[in-house]
């Protein structure tokens, strides 16, 4: 058999499958022209279309991936979406259980009014249509760690429709080169989460814990208009930010609090879309455009090879870096939906729409919720952008970074040095130190503030930059001195005295006669070398612009 190479990318939005045979096995579904254009509302790569395909060279055929998101928010309240138990990430096993979350016989569910309003916040900040009639449904299937045997959810009528999510992704080597794509939201829909099941594989056992029963859930349903894993992963980051600003979800994937099922299918430009595969339960968001790129290639590679894309759920496999199977559910499952009978639907209210005397602690007005909606990502990095003159990439990366943008800001609260200086500062410096240490913005051994008075040094040069730099790493090692301390101990301070100054230049000077010919004779190159001389003979004490200064005048005297 012809060997294959498979070169993807997600960038040009179209995936090749090179055959470097050139030869034409894959007569089987040839690409066709792009004249059958999508119908409206026919799901499909959406809003950024495929770029035009060139006519495919012999041998070498088009496919195009498509990329849908489901993904769950555990909202952030004190109790469970339909009974009065506490939410709590880490409490002892089966302790915050109801007789409801348990579903004892005669229990009734009674909805969570903060629940609710996290929705209609999520929908209104995902730019939704809030529907004013919701309904709730049963959807069921089974499991241990769901003891009704059925879900709550929105199916049929959720509360949030039509939305649009925009988010960043880089789209060349340098950072610097981001587009700014979007995403359409299907719906969002309130619903409950389902307990754990926790294998025992030692004592062959499964242990139900059912405390993460019944909390309830946001499902957040993207269209399918993504194309790989990196745009995947970075719109699945712009919605965690947007629900950390909201605080309608702490939406931390690590913990569980975020997570998202990858819907992934492939085809030929033209043609209508492929059969998808489900990958279930993404965690993180490496993993999740891991995920993705791994079953694109996969899907590619069977559909190559003759053979059919199952309709399937998979799971992703971290350490082999593939997707597999999952056993629990093959074929299609018929969830045999139907309406819940204990909830009737659920009615909210718009200002024009209130009922007069209404008992606003009874009813939900939307236009309330809307006017009290806090600034979300992308009007903070919009305002860093004006306000510090930021490059946009670098207000994405402080808003990437947990605690990032805040240890900023405290930054500039404390020091006179330009914004300019304190963004080089925080990005290059001290991030570059957190990452090559695998830490977290709050575990810095470096505070705002010490960051702060190192920079107003350098601001009234009173150290050179070299200098800072060593004092930053001397912060770093030394937890509790000040920048202030370090410089006066490791006499690091700038020469002030300019007669002093100027006998190092001569002595530099007298001692590279060559140096100092090469730059009276225009070499550019010269000067830097003297300068770097002089600093050397001072210890980097010496301003650099001031020993520019004075060697300039030495020479041309
Ligand atoms: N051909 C396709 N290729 C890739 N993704 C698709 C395709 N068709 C639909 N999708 C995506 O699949 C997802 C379908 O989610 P939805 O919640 O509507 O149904 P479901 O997966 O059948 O239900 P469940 O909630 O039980 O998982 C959406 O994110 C949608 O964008
Ligand atoms: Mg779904
Ligand atoms: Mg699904």
């Amino acid at each position: 058999m012809a060997a294959l190479v498979v070169r993807l990318s997600c960038l040009g939005k179209r995936w090749v499958l090179a055959c470097i045979d050139g030869g034409s096995r894959h007569g089987r579904g040839a690409a066709i022209g792009l004249t059958s254009r999508r119908k409206r509302g026919q799901s499909s790569v959406a809003q950024q279309p495929l770029i035009a395909v060139q006519k495919s060279r012999k041998g070498e055929r088009e496919w195009a991936a498509v990329v849908g998101l489901e993904i769950h928010a555990q909202i952030s309240s004190n109790s469970k979406l339909f009974s009065g138990s506490q939410v709590h990430f880490a409490a002892p096993p089966n302790s915050l259980v109801s007789f409801f979350d348990a579903s004892l016989p005669g229990t009734l569910p009674v909805l969570n009014r903060r629940c609710v309003e996290a929705a209609v916040m999520t929908g209104l900040a995902l730019n939704c249509r809030i529907n004013k009639k919701s309904l709730f449904d049963r959807k069921h299937y089974f499991y241990a760690d769901l003891p009704a045997g059925y879900q709550i959810t929105q199916q049929r009528l959720p509360i949030a429709v039509n939305g649009c999510l925009a988010y960043s992704v880089s789209v060349g080597k340098k950072p610097s080169q981001v587009s700014t794509r979007t995403v359409r939201i299907k719906q969002i829909q309130l619903e409950q989460d389902s307990g754990k099941s926790l294998h025992d594989e030692p004592r062959s056992q499964t242990l139900i814990d059912l405390n993460r029963a019944g909390v309830g859930l946001l499902e957040v349903v993207l269209e399918p208009d993504m194309s790989c894993g990196e745009e995947a992963a970075s719109a699945v980051r712009e919605l965690q930010l947007i629900l950390q600003a909201l605080g309608t979800s702490q939406a931390n994937m690590a913990e569980g609090q975020l997570r998202v099922d990858a819907n992934i299918s492939v085809h030929h430009p033209g043609e209508p879309l492929g059969v998808r595969t489900e990958v279930k339960n993404l965690n993180s968001a490496r993993f999740l455009a891991k995920a993705i790129d791994f079953e694109i290639k996969r899907q590619i590679h069977e559909l190559e090879n003759g053979r059919k894309i199952l309709n399937e759920t998979r799971s992703f496999d971290d350490k082999l870096g593939c997707t597999m199977p999952m056993r629990d559910k093959e074929g299609k499952q018929d969830y045999r939906f139907m309406p819940e009978p204990n909830l009737p639907p659920l009615l909210l209210y718009d200002t024009a729409s209130l009922p007069p005397g209404a008992d606003p602690q009874q009813v939900i007005n939307i236009d309330w919720i809307r006017e009290r909606l806090p600034e979300l990502p992308g009007k903070t990095r919009e305002k860093l952008i004006q306000q510090y003159g930021m490059l946009p990439e670098h207000s994405f990366t402080l808003l990437n970074e947990v605690g990032l943008l805040e240890f900023f800001q405290n930054v500039i609260k404390e020091t006179r040095a330009e914004p300019k200086k304190v963004t080089s500062w925080v990005l290059n410096i001290f991030l570059g130190f957190l990452k090559q240490q695998n830490l977290a913005v709050n575990e810095s051994p470096v505070t705002p503030s010490a960051l702060a008075e190192l920079l107003n040094l350098l601001d009234r040069k009173a150290i050179s930059s070299s200098a800072a730099r060593q004092v930053f790493e001397e912060l770093w090692r030394s937890k509790g001195k000040t920048p202030s301390q370090i410089v006066s101990e490791k006499k690091l301070e700038l020469m002030q005295d300019q007669e002093a100054l100027e006998r190092v230049c001569h002595t530099v000077m007298e001692g590279h006669p060559q140096v100092v010919m090469d730059m009276k004779r225009g070499n550019p190159r010269a000067i830097n070398k003297l300068i770097g001389l002089v600093r050397k003979a001072t210890l980097s004490r010496a301003d650099p612009t001031v020993i520019k200064e004075i060697l300039e005048r030495k020479l041309s005297s």
